[in-house]
């Protein structure tokens, strides 16, 4: 089952758990507005190359659409579909005014040079420029994309419709982009972890696993590690590596930014990439790829709890074999929500004009993951479901009340 069809089943189990009629899930479940655009850049080599890029806008109910942008080789639409919806019912889950949306171009943006990877964005903007903006859609960063990207996209926007910070998040902080960002989705991570530890034990002396070393798996790395977890293997798209007492993250990560690779890190020895998700660990947390928990590995997942970082990284099958197992697992629509929540408290400072500190942005972050995994638990009780469908029937009871209120019921 691809991700939209898994998303869109999650929504449906959601909606009849709900009772709601069969045309407002209808309404709900299909997307506003599905833009593909043909982007063809000259390449440094003077040759010219075409890529395609998508913006999906999934819903609009309970504010403007938001969500990352992706530069990836895998991008397709029925990806961009469900990780759009997948950010209606994220951004409800985390009680903030938006509603969802996902864009992606589809190429391997370490093959393109810098000035190639300007050109290619300022072409996409281009080509999008008049379907988002301040009050209807923001893009921010995903998997690919950095807050560079985003100051290209803001430069030309702003060359259409004058100098507009609030129209991406993620930005860089001399752009106006907010303090904690870069970090928040990885913090959200720590904050989620920790809910759920302190729900079902009473510390965070625990073994985990990251996958994945990117903006959200580093940032998640350094600071669970900093609250005393112990981060046992750790890997990325050149491979993993392992060490039993403990890795030590923030050599690791200078290491990294130094240029170093995993493998000839000192303090860890390489094991097989394939068996990263599948090693011994208290608590497993893919931050990479969608769909890498899936049939062929659930049954060996060795962790009793899976904290979703990236987006959809367990498919459905592998969901009903862990249920089985008894593993818990924490969505994604909740666990790496701190991204958009930090990005709505960007947004905020720009229409605002008026920037907060960095303590005030992480405090306000905690808030949120606090009130929402509240949120969550509560609706587990009332509908005796688990910790997905939990938060899913938060998400959509939301945006279905928000929907109905307009009066654009069917
Ligand atoms: N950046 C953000 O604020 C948010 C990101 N996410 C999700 O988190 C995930 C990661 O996003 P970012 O950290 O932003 O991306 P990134 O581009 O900064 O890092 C991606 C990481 O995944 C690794 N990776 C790629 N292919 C892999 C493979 N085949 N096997 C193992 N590792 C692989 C890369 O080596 C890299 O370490 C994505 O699913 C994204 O949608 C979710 C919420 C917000
Ligand atoms: O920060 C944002 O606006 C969205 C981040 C995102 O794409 C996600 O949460 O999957």
């Amino acid at each position: 089952m691809n991700a939209l069809a898994a998303t869109s089943r999650n929504f449906r189990q959601a909606a009849r758990l709900l009772g709601l009629d069969s045309k407002l899930q209808k309404s709900l479940l299909i997307p506003l507005r599905e833009i593909k655009v043909e982007c063809t850049i000259p390449k440094d080599d003077g040759t010219l190359a075409t890529f395609v890029g998508f913006r999906v806008q999934h819903d609009n109910s309970r504010g403007p659409m938001k969500g990352g942008i992706r530069y990836h080789p895998e991008v397709d639409p029925d990806e961009v579909n469900a990780l759009a919806q997948l950010m209606t019912w994220k951004t409800a889950v985390a009680a903030v005014p938006y509603g969802g949306a996902k864009g992606g171009i589809g190429c391997t943006p370490g093959e393109l040079s810098r000035s190639e990877l300007e050109r290619l964005t300022r072409v996409f903007t281009q080509k999008i420029h008049d379907l988002i903006g301040i009050n209807t859609d923001v893009p921010a960063p995903d998997m690919g994309t950095n807050a560079q990207t985003m100051a290209w996209i803001l430069d030309e926007y702003s060359k259409f419709h004058g100098h507009s910070p609030a129209v991406v998040t993620g930005k860089p902080i001399d752009l106006g982009g907010s303090l904690g960002r870069d970090a928040a989705t990885g913090r959200g991570v720590m904050y989620a972890t920790e809910a759920l530890l302190t729900e079902y034990s009473d510390h965070f002396r625990i073994n985990l696993v990251i996958q994945g070393l990117g903006n959200v798996g580093s940032w998640a790395a350094k600071l669970i590690h900093q609250k005393g977890g112990k981060i046992v293997a750790v890997g990325d798209v050149t491979g993993a590596i392992r060490n039993k007492s403990g890795i030590d993250i923030p050599a690791l990560l200078k290491h990294r930014s130094e240029g170093g690779s995993l493998e000839d890190f000192y303090g860890a020895e390489v094991m097989d990439a394939a068996e990263l998700l599948v090693h011994e660990c208290d608590v497993l947390v893919p931050c990479a790829l969608g769909g890498v928990l899936n049939r062929e590995n659930a049954a060996e997942v060795k962790a009793r709890f899976i904290i979703e970082g990236a987006n959809h990284p367990t498919d459905t099958e592998a969901d009903e074999i862990l249920a089985k197992k008894g593993v818990i697992v924490l969505p994604d629509i909740y666990a790496n929500s701190g991204g958009v929540v930090v990005s709505y408290f960007e947004w905020v400072q720009n229409i605002q004009g008026f920037m907060w500190d960095e303590e005030k942005v992480n405090r306000e972050l905690q808030k949120y993951m606090k009130n929402a995994f509240q949120n969550i638990k509560d609706m587990c009780k009332s509908q005796n479901c688990n910790l997905r469908m939990g938060a899913f029937t938060l998400g959509v009871n939301r945006v279905a009340k928000a929907t109905l209120l307009r009066g654009w019921e069917a």
